[in-house]
This record gives C-alpha cells, structure tokens and sequence, in this order.
C-alpha cells in the first residue's frame, strides 16, 4: 500500500514555447511575489517552471540572485551526451544551468516530433545520469479513451519508459498522466479519470517494488485551473499538476500552487 505522505506534492508549469526571456524575468518574478506574499510553503508543495530553453539563463540569474525557492527545469533533452546534433541540449548543458526536472515524451513532442518509447526513455536515462529528474509523460488520445484501452496504453508507456532502469532510479522520476484529449482543450479529466490511470500507474510500480511506489510522484495534467486542483488533488494516487496555459497567468497558477490554504479557506 503506497503512502502518499512520503511524496511532496509538486505543481509544475509548462510554459511550452510561450514567454521570450524578457518576459519569462517579470513572469517568474510576479509569482515569486504572488507566493510570497501568501506566504506559500514551499517544502509543502514544490513549485516548479519549465521555460523554454531560451530562457533558462535568465530563469536561473533570478532564482539564484533573489534566493527563490521555485525550482525550474526544461522541456526536453536530448537523448546524446554531446557532439554533432544540430538543435539539441545535452542533460549535461541542463544541469549546468541549475536545472532540477527535465519533461521527458510530453505528448506534443511524441505527436510532432514522432518520439516513440525507446527514446523517452533514452532522454530519460540521460536526464537521471546528469542529475536531472525526469518527467516523464504519458497519456491517450480520444481514440483509445472511447475504446476504453486508456489504462493499458499508459501503462504500456510507462514499461517504456522505465525500460532497463534500476529501481533505485526509478524511485527519483516523477510521471505526469496527460489525457492528450484534455490538453489545451478546456477539457478536463475528472477528478475520478486522474485517479484511475494515476493507481493503475502506482500499481504498476508496486510490482518494481513498495519502495518504488511510495516515492515516485505521479502528476495529472490537462486543462487544470485553480477551480480543478483541490478536486485532482484530493486524489490518493495525484501528487501534483503539470500546468500548461494556467501556468501562464500567475494568479491562476498561484492559486492552483495554494489549493491547500484555499481548500482550507485562507484568502485567495
Ligand atoms: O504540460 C502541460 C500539459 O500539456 C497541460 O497543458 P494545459 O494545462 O494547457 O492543458
């Protein structure tokens, strides 16, 4: 039986290719503000931001000069140590640069740049020997919801995935479960539909072993908003959110970063 005690929740905004390295400093600093001034715990509920690579030397200039406890990481890796890969960062490059997590096959990566299993995991297990925490990212299209085989594919990226990992670093990942149905489409899974894919994916991890299971975080993502996080959250097997257009307009991701002092009715 997982404890979910063990497991700090973690809400990570994916501003995906949105935010110029300008704007990501006024981002970044109006919700360090935001958080603050709510006194947010961070050792309660971890928060983290994934800008695109251009803006990660001015993410870190700021969390590093202003002592911020927001954490930040990068939206993909690639899958090589260094050399002739036009267009690619190295997980060395990433941790360099004081990165913490690292998305791994986000579904708009597998949809557009075609990235299958074998190379989720192989961006995976380059993040985990640089430092890195990869997030790795499954989830169905509608297809396979409506012929209710949702549960059996994740599950299968998830086998992927972890393919050839040692459990003592599988226990350091965190996986996001994204509905490719509910992402930017104002569709959100209920509360239920997370919870579903979220124990079949700890189950899953139970059978690497219990000590596996209590710590590896497992996310949902898709359309989640400060009116939907308590609600996900409530879940047993949901240690978090990875947010994407919320995670853009500070109040809302504030608010989906506090939805315990807001579930608890502390001023929003
Ligand atoms: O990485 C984040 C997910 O793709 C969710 O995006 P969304 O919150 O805009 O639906």
């Amino acid at each position: 039986m997982a404890d979910n005690a063990a497991r700090t929740p973690l809400m990570a905004g994916n501003w995906k290719m949105n935010v110029n390295h300008v704007e990501a400093v006024h981002l970044l600093q109006k919700l360090s503000w935001t958080l603050q001034d709510k006194k947010h715990d961070f050792e309660r509920v971890e928060v983290a931001v994934l800008p695109p690579f251009t803006d990660i030397r001015s993410v870190q200039t700021l969390v590093d000069g202003d002592r911020m406890k927001i954490v930040y990481g990068a939206q993909d890796v690639s899958e090589h140590d260094a050399g002739a890969y036009t267009g690619d960062i190295s997980a060395a490059m990433l941790t360099k640069l004081g990165c913490t997590y690292v998305l791994a096959g986000h579904s708009e990566r597998r949809q557009y740049h075609h990235e299958d299993d074998a190379l989720v995991n192989a961006k995976a297990t380059k993040a985990l020997a640089a430092g890195l925490v990869p997030i790795v990212c499954v989830g169905e299209g509608l297809e396979v919801r409506k012929a209710d085989g949702h549960v059996e594919h994740c599950l299968g990226q998830v086998d992927g995935a972890l393919a050839g990992l040692k459990p003592d670093d599988v226990r350091k990942i965190v996986i996001a479960y994204e509905p490719v149905w509910a992402i930017g489409t104002g569709e959100v899974a209920t509360p239920e539909d997370a919870q579903e894919v979220c124990a079949a994916i700890r189950g899953r991890l139970e059978e690497i072993s219990p000590a596996v299971a209590d710590s590896v975080r497992i996310l949902y993502g898709g359309s989640v908003k400060m009116s939907s996080a308590g609600g996900i959250m409530a879940q047993p097997d949901v240690d978090g959110c990875l947010v994407g257009g919320a995670s853009l307009q500070v109040d809302e991701f504030a608010g989906i970063c506090r939805y315990l002092d807001l579930q608890l009715g502390y001023s929003s």
